[in-house]
């Protein structure tokens, strides 16, 4: 990828995909992340060998890409001091921030912007990412496939065409890496009770979660199969998953994944009214 991208903001999300970018082939020279401290960049700079700056107008003034990588309460703030310069560069806006739709976004930057809305997730860090995207009508075909070039160099792409359908992507894999968290420390913590170390039950249910994923991925059988290839007819994982079924783990996920969607929803009304 030869385009120049400014990251604005250079936390968590910002410096995984930075780092799968350079992984995958990026050169650190075309990569600028910013943040209000030169603390915060000089061992960002150190590790990665990006370009560093504390002032988002100079990151953003030679860039083709820039990726608002910054937290949504201060993202009108941000977009604000930045309206100017974007309306003079016209890059390609990428926002991966929760919970605020393009339109507000576009509005803070002065309007009439190419901007691709991204629901990315923290597994980015490793190469494996599942990001959602969205573009607006002013997104050329070309832009598209810089954001999809850009998004897969951290993992899988999905594109939809409603805004609205992030709010499931956050549900499904934005949120998602923190239920699959819970479940570890959940079967750690049963299997402690019923007699392992603890470090051994972490190594095991860890490595049995990247097997079933991977088994998933791979196998050209659907995942009702591939459970059912594990129950034994009488045998312990049938007694295990009827428990499962039982306690209603399936509404228990669809009320979940339903509260995040409406939380999605809600801050966007938060947000953009202030
Ligand atoms: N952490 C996650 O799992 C996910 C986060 N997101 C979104 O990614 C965005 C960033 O989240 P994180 O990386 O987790 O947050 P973070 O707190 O790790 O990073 C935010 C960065 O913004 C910088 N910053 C603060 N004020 C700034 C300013 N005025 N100019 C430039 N930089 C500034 C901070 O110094 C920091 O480097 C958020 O909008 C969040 O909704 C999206 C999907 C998943
Ligand atoms: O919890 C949040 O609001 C952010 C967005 C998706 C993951 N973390």
């Amino acid at each position: 990828m030869t385009n120049k991208i400014t990251f604005i903001g250079a936390g968590n999300m910002a410096t995984a995909i930075i780092g799968g970018l350079i992984d995958s082939g990026a050169a650190p020279t075309d990569l600028t992340a910013t943040a209000p401290s030169s603390s915060e960049l000089a061992p960002v700079k150190e590790r990665l060998g990006i370009n560093i700056h504390t002032d988002n107008n100079v990151a953003v003034s030679h860039a083709d890409v820039v990726v608002l990588a910054v937290k949504p309460q201060i993202m009108r703030v941000v977009c604000e001091e930045l309206r100017e310069t974007i309306q003079q560069q016209r890059p390609l806006v990428i926002s991966i921030a929760a919970g605020l739709d393009a339109a507000t976004i576009d509005q803070w930057l002065g309007g009439n912007n190419a901007l691709v809305r991204c629901m990315p997730n923290t597994p980015s860090l490793v190469g494996y990412g599942a990001s959602g995207l969205f573009a607006n009508s002013a997104v050329s075909d070309t832009q598209r496939d810089i954001a999809t070039q850009l998004m897969n160099a951290v993992g899988i792409v999905e594109w939809v065409e409603e805004e609205s359908l992030l709010d499931a992507v956050t549900a499904v894999s934005g949120s998602a890496p923190a239920y699959f968290f819970l479940m570890f420390e959940a079967m750690e913590e049963a299997a402690v009770t019923l007699g392992l170390p603890a470090e051994t039950a972490r190594r095991l249910a860890i490595q049995t979660a990247l097997g079933a994923a991977t088994m998933a991925q791979k196998s050209d059988k659907d995942p009702a199969t591939l459970k059912q290839n594990v129950m034994s007819p009488g045998g312990t994982t049938e007694r295990a998953i009827h428990h499962l079924e039982e306690a209603q783990l399936r509404t228990t996920i669809a009320d979940a994944m339903e509260a995040c969607a409406k939380r999605a929803q809600e801050m966007a009304r938060e947000l953009s009214s202030h």
